[in-house]
Order: structure tokens, then C-alpha cells, then sequence
């Protein structure tokens, strides 16, 4: 699998958020990642289905959807109806996470659970096989800008071990939080096939350049 990457419009410059998503497209990015923040299951408000909305308009790129919102199954349509391409739920943000990810499948789009760098890999050994991404969080979620947590790589090994051993060779891992020059190549190393970026993308003075850097 070659590598994904996908800039997180949470360091954009909201004020122009359409020029942003046309600017990242043209510098080559493969996903949009679209972080919805609840004020609840992490302590920052971000956007939601208004906007997702309003920025498919001005760009063919799939968007990735990553919920931080507690009880997620209550408005999942909203995200879809809004254009989402595809759907990451967290782990620890519903007790019906076997339900709620059957639920986003049934809708015929890919879907992942993330894990808090405090959740265990063995937490996902029971659904792995039914999702299409995992999302190690590489910080605590809630705010662009923050440090990479080492112990990240040892969680990216332990899922890229668990893909191998039960064969499921279409699941993508996915890391999300302080990517950047220097962490990009330890993540890929340990098996990561999609990198999220805020900082390192939208940050830069060249956003294509950036965008190669962490390729
Ligand atoms: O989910 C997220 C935060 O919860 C963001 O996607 C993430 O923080 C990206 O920002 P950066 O690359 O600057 O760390
Ligand atoms: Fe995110």
C-alpha cells in the first residue's frame, strides 16, 4: 500500500476554509481529514455537518471524517448526508462500538475506530476484522499542534501485527497527532499507511513541499 496523506482542515485558516481545501488539492493531497470535536468527549468545538456541507462543494477529495463526540450513533447520518466519505468513531466514545460501527457500514461507506493513546490494541482484537481502518492516536485528541507520544510506535507495531496474523490485508492504519518530518519516518517504519497532518501541512510556507516531505 502506498502512503495516504491526509491534512486535518483543524490548521486551516477558517476564514477562508474553502481556498484552504482547493489549496491543499492542489498540492496533492489524497484525503481531507475533518476533525469533529463535541466540547464533551474532548474538551474543544470544532465544526460539524454545516460545514462538512459547504466545503464538499469546492473539492472531489474524499473526506475522512474523525468523530470526537460522545454517543456518535445519534447523529451519524447527519455526517454522511453531509458528504462524508468515510467515518472513524472512537473506541471510547460509545458502549455500543460493535453496533455503531455495523451501523456506518450498513450505510456503505469505510469505516474506523481510533484509539486514545491510553486504550489497548487488544481492545480492537474483537471487531478488527469488520473495519476498514485503525486510527492510533499519536496524541490526546482536542487540539492540532501537540506532541508526537512515542510510545505510539509500539501500538502501530501491535496492530500492524495483528493485520498480519489474521490476514486482513485491505485494513489501513492510520495515525493522527504531531506528524511531522522527523516523526513521519518512525510511523511508517512501524507500519502506518495513512499519516494525518495539521500543523506540519497547513504550517508550512510550501504546502505541496510538505505534503512530498511526509510521503
Ligand atoms: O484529531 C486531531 C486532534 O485531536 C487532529 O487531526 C490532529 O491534531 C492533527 O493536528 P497536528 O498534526 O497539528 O497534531
Ligand atoms: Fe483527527
Amino acid at each position: 500500500m502506498s502512503i495516504l496523506i491526509a491534512p486535518s482542515i483543524l490548521s486551516a485558516d477558517f476564514s477562508i476554509l474553502g481556498e484552504e481545501v482547493k489549496n491543499i488539492e492542489r498540492a496533492g493531497a489524497d484525503w481531507i481529514h475533518i476533525d469533529v470535536m463535541d466540547g464533551n468527549f474532548v474538551p474543544n468545538l470544532t465544526f460539524g455537518a454545516p460545514v462538512i456541507r459547504a466545503i464538499r462543494k469546492v473539492t472531489t477529495l474524499p473526506f475522512d471524517v474523525h468523530l470526537m463526540i460522545e454517543k456518535p450513533e445519534l447523529s451519524i447520518d447527519q455526517y454522511i448526508e453531509a458528504g462524508a466519505d468515510r467515518i472513524t468513531i472512537h473506541a471510547e466514545s460509545t458502549v455500543h462500538l460493535h453496533r455503531t460501527v455495523h451501523y456506518v457500514k450498513e450505510k456503505g461507506i469505510p469505516v474506523g475506530v481510533a484509539l486514545n493513546p491510553a486504550t489497548p490494541v487488544a481492545s480492537l482484537e474483537p471487531i478488527i476484522h469488520d473495519l476498514d481502518l485503525v486510527l492510533i492516536m499519536t496524541v490526546n485528541p482536542g487540539f492540532g499542534g501537540q506532541q508526537f507520544i512515542p510510545y505510539s510506535v509500539d501500538k502501530l507495531q501491535q496492530v500492524q501485527q495483528l493485520k498480519k496474523s489474521k490476514q486482513l490485508h485491505q485494513l489501513k492504519i492510520q495515525v493522527d497527532g504531531g506528524i511531522n518530518a522527523e516523526t513521519a519516518p518512525l510511523v511508517k517504519e512501524a507500519g502506518a499507511d495513512v499519516l494525518v497532518a495539521g500543523n506540519a501541512i497547513f504550517g508550512a510556507e510550501d504546502l505541496e513541499y510538505s505534503i512530498n516531505v511526509l510521503r
